[in-house]
Formats: structure tokens, sequence, C-alpha cells
């Protein structure tokens, strides 16, 4: 079987993802080791492959499998929304888990299915961190979908401002989102952790913008979410659980050279 001997130093099976514009490489493997430096090498996008993240599936007695989860600056994040589609469609089409499958992350359990090209994942249970404040001339909201993220609502995404995304990121170890409301539909962008950059599309981000803007009575339970790459994602919420379903794409598998 291949891959099942992959470490660090070896040629790796690679395939890199596209998750609604956040790109990902993934790989499975029996050994855990700190994937760090390998996480920023991989995503370089000169002299790697190119990608937001690194995620390594690791085998879980419990669950389908477990991942590690590194950003392209190859710090640890305990979760990442579109990641967890990218690796369901990867697990289930490397026969790795069925199409419905439970896989442990560092938020906790997770569960996707895969509907041919298209992922469900069902999120960790959001959490509020503060009380709305005042910042910079903007109101924020702060929750955690599986990792921190500040967000804001703007009459244009067009008036997202890099340099105070940079500044709130820093200040309350976040992600950063602007969103607009647009009948039951978001528009998002944000400013990622771990890339220090905006991104094409994060699915913690827009799941905390879905739920910010529920818990405000701003969109019913039921909503299209449009990152800043323009894909369509669903979101709904029932019972407290976040649902997000959106479209994913193998881009290529490849060997690493290492
Ligand atoms: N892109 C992800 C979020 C990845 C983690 C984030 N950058 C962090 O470090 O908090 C998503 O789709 O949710």
């Amino acid at each position: 079987m291949k891959n099942l001997y992959t470490m660090y130093g070896e040629d790796m099976q690679i395939a890199k993802y596209n998750a609604s514009g956040n790109d990902f490489v993934i790989f499975h493997t029996f050994y855990e080791l700190d994937r760090s430096k390998l996480a920023q090498e991989l995503c370089h996008r000169q002299k790697g492959v190119g990608a937001d993240g690194l995620i390594v599936l690791l085998p879980q007695g419990e669950y389908d499998f477990k991942w590690q989860f590194y950003n392209s600056d190859g710090s640890v994040a305990s979760m990442c929304g579109n990641g967890t589609r990218a690796c369901a469609h990867y697990a289930y089409t490397q026969g790795l888990a069925p199409k419905q499958m439970r896989f442990l992350t560092g938020a906790g359990v997770i569960q996707s299915e895969v509907i041919g090209s298209v992922v469900e994942t069902e999120l960790t249970t959001p959490k509020v961190l503060s009380e709305s404040f005042e910042e910079n001339g903007l109101t924020w909201h702060f929750c955690d979908t599986g990792v921190p993220h500040l967000v804001t609502f703007v009459e244009d995404v067009a008036l997202f401002d890099k340099m105070i995304a940079r500044q709130m990121r820093y200040k309350y170890n976040a992600n950063v989102n602007y969103a607009m409301l647009e009948e039951n539909a978001l528009h998002v962008r944000t400013y990622e952790r771990g890339v220090e950059d905006e991104t094409l599309a994060c699915g913690t981000g827009m799941a905390a913008c879905f739920y910010s803007a529920y818990r405000q009575k701003r969109v019913g339970q039921n909503a299209k979410v449009y990152p800043r790459s323009g894909e369509e994602l669903f979101m709904r919420i029932e019972d407290q659980t976040l649902f997000f379903k959106g479209a994913v794409q193998k881009v290529f598998e490849t060997v690493w050279e290492h």
C-alpha cells in the first residue's frame, strides 16, 4: 500500500487540494512526527507545492483517523473548516474512511460526509469568547468555531482593511473577518493567522460570521456564504450545531522528493 511508511526525509505521495480557495497539501502516514518544518517547505508558494496549510492523516483506533493540521508558517491549528472538507474527500477517495466519517482534530471530533465532489462537515460547537466591543471604529464579535475568530459586519467587503485586520489578529491572537450581509447571504473576507495574510476562503471564519449573524437574527438557520474566491458555500445551524457544505477539488497528486 502506498504511503504506509512515509517518513520525513523520504519520497512522499502527496495530494494538493483546493477547498473554495483555501488550498492544502495532504498525505497519510503511520508516523506521528513534528512536521512544522515540512509544512513550511511544502506550503511555500515559490519553493514548494504552495498551500495555506498541511494536513497529515494518522491512524486512530476509535475514529476513522486523526489529523495534524499546520498553517503555512508551520504553526499548529486545532481546526480548519475547509481543511476538514478537503481531507474527508482525500480519506474517502484513498479508501481510508467511508463516505460518512468521524475523525479527531485538535478541537474535537469532526463528522463529514462526502457527496461526490461536495463535502459537508459538522463543526465543533461554537463558543462566544467575549461581549461585542468597539475598536478601530468598528464593532467586533468574538467567537470560537474551532479556532478563534473576530467578526465585523460592514456595508461593503471592499472595506476590508489588511492593516486593521493584522493589528487585531496580533492583539487578540485570532483570525479576523469582515462580513457583508445581503438578504440571506454573507460575503466574507478573512485575514488568517498562520498564513499571515488574507486567504481566498476560511471555513471556520465563514462559520464564525454566520454564527454571529445568526445570534443577532440577521440571517435564518440557513445561509449562503461567499468567500473571497467567489465560490458558493452553505451554512446551517441546528440546535447549536454548525454544518458547512461546499465543493472541493483535488488539484493533483505527486511524489514529493526530499
Ligand atoms: N483556513 C482554516 C483555518 C485554519 C486555522 C487558522 N489559520 C488558525 O490558525 O486559527 C479554515 O478553513 O477554517
